[in-house]
């Protein structure tokens, strides 16, 4: 009989004793963790608690002070502009240019990574598929709404075809329709192209139901990871969020406990 166990898949993101400070003190403080390939994971923490911070530093924004980040097996610290064309990114406040059309914010994107001219139609058309936004390929941006503008971003992030994508508060300020409209999207990225969706989120609910694996920080540091229904067993509550709760309670101040 073989006696090897099956390898485990190569993680998208493997982080190692990850550590930021603002001033002299821990924002992010000794960070280590992995996300595997495909799952929807998901960052979360209290106001405060280090979860941009983090995001920036996975995303090449901000240089770590301490530690190590590898994406697809790649050094973030030795080659950013490798690693960049393996991960979207959006953030929670709109980068889209508003006086543009959808369809033009995604050519400059293509352009931005050198997608070639001759492939950009197709890329751009497949995109505003997946996000059922066709009919609002020439709509300027400014005239969507928020749930739209999210998703014309998500998808624009996508153009690049990355194997990852980081969504920081990804439903944030949309009514109850547009986040279930999103998350439907999200599952069909994830179901059809096996996207690896690294996001954070204050909306527990979602999270406990469309992510399968959750690291929570408190002040800079993992108080727990591990796939959501074991961590709601784990800490004997009927819900994720009541598992957040008692993992992150303490002073209750953890927004106000790092450093400005
Ligand atoms: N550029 C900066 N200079 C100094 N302090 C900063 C800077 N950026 C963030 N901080 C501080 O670092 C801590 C972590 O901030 P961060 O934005 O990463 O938290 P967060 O978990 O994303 O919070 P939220 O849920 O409110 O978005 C906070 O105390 C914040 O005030």
């Amino acid at each position: 009989m073989n006696q090897t166990s099956p390898q485990a898949p190569c993680p998208v993101i493997a982080v190692q004793d990850l550590a930021k400070k603002y001033a002299g003190k821990h924002v992010v403080d000794g960070l280590s963790f992995s996300v595997s390939p495909g799952e929807i994971f998901a960052f979360l923490g209290p106001n405060g608690a280090g979860k941009t911070t983090t995001i920036k530093m996975l995303t090449t924004l901000l240089p770590p002070d301490e530690g190590r980040i590898l994406m697809n097996g790649i050094d973030l610290a030795t080659d950013p502009m490798e690693a960049r064309r393996h991960f979207g990114v959006v953030f929670q406040d709109c980068t889209l240019d508003p006086a543009m059309t959808v369809r033009e914010n995604f050519w400059m994107h293509c352009a931005f990574y050198c997608i070639p001219r001759a492939r950009r139609p197709e890329r751009i058309a497949h995109a505003l598929a997946l996000f059922a936004l066709t009919d609002r390929r020439d709509s300027i941006v400014s005239t969507l709404s928020g749930g739209l503008k999210r998703r014309v971003e998500i998808a624009r992030a996508l153009l690049h075809q990355p194997a990852l994508i980081f969504l920081d508060e990804p439903t944030l300020g949309l009514d109850p329709q547009s986040r279930r409209t999103l998350w439907d999207h999200l599952q069909l990225l994830q179901a059809r192209h096996g996207t690896t969706i690294f996001l954070t989120s204050h909306y527990l609910d979602e999270v406990e139901r469309y992510a399968q694996t959750v690291a929570v920080i408190k002040k800079g540091r993992i108080v727990t990871q591990g796939a959501v229904a074991a961590i709601i067993s784990h800490t004997a509550h009927a819900s994720l969020e009541d598992s957040f709760l008692s993992l992150t309670a303490e002073d209750g101040a953890a927004e106000d406990g790092a450093a400005k």
